[in-house]
């Protein structure tokens, strides 16, 4: 009898090299993995008042993007390392999505290791990390279970009613982060008008941020640095 073993195949939306825009890494030249599909938004425009994030700024629907797709752990593997420049500084690459919690698992985590990489990823929490990523960056949501105790870096988007800063004084982590949420995706959705804003049209979320983290001096701020100097 013979067996067929056929290998798991990773959805990616898309992949691409850029300089880290947030938190603690913020400038730091990375390969980004968007793996495709959230479990906290359906990633519609129609599905985002129902959602329960509802601020999302990013397009992870399918595997249509810069060199997305539907992988093999090798061939994905190849495919970073090939975004990464010659050179003798070993890749770093963020693991985003989506939820890339849906998707990486200890066998991804271990053939991009045997391959040099060093391996950071961007969660909301709600799910279990496999062992060994050297970077985990865990941004809360309101209205979700979080059960991440420990991370590197917390990055809170700021300000979320239902999840502010003082509910998380129980994950461990070394930096604690707020970010501004970015108004955008929710201010240009067609269903903006079932979204309550979260925040008072007065109140600026940098502003806010800027506010909390002078008066709360263990948390620090992180503006999309991306955003502003245009790229990716
Ligand atoms: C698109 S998410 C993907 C990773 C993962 N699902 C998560 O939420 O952490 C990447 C990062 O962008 C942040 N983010 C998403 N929408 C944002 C917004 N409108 N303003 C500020 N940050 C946002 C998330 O909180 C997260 O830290
Ligand atoms: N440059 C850049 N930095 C980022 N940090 C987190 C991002 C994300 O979407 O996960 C992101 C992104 O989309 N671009
Ligand atoms: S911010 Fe993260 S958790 Fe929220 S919808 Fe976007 S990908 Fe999902
Ligand atoms: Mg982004």
């Amino acid at each position: 009898m013979t067996t067929v073993t056929t290998d798991k195949i990773y959805r990616v939306k898309e992949a691409f090299y850029t300089l880290q825009g947030e938190g603690t890494h913020a400038g730091r030249p990375a390969v980004f993995c968007r793996f495709s599909k959230c479990n906290l938004w359906n990633g519609k425009e129609d599905g985002r008042a129902a959602a329960t994030c509802q601020f999302c700024d990013t397009d992870f629907v399918g595997t249509d993007g810069q060199n997305g797709g539907r992988y093999s752990k090798d061939e994905l593997c190849s495919l970073l390392r090939d975004l990464w420049p010659n050179s003798d500084v070993s890749p770093f690459i963020v693991c985003t999505g989506g939820e890339p919690a849906l998707q990486l698992d200890g066998t991804l985590v271990e053939a991009m290791h045997k391959r040099g990489f060093e391996i950071a990823i961007e969660t909301n929490g709600t799910l279990p990390l496999p062992e060994g990523i050297d970077w985990i960056c865990l941004s809360p949501k309101e209205n979700s279970d979080v059960i991440l105790q420990q991370c590197h870096e917390l990055k809170l988007v700021y300000p979320q009613p239902g999840a502010m800063p003082d509910q998380f004084r129980h994950i461990e982590a070394t930096h604690r982060y707020l970010q501004p949420m970015d108004m955008t995706a929710i201010r240009q959705s067609p269903a903006r008008e079932h979204i309550p804003l979260f925040t008072p049209q007065d109140t600026d979320p940098v502003q806010a941020a800027v506010h909390y983290c002078l008066a709360n001096p263990e948390w620090k701020l992180s503006v999309q640095t991306h955003k502003w100097i245009g790229i990716d």
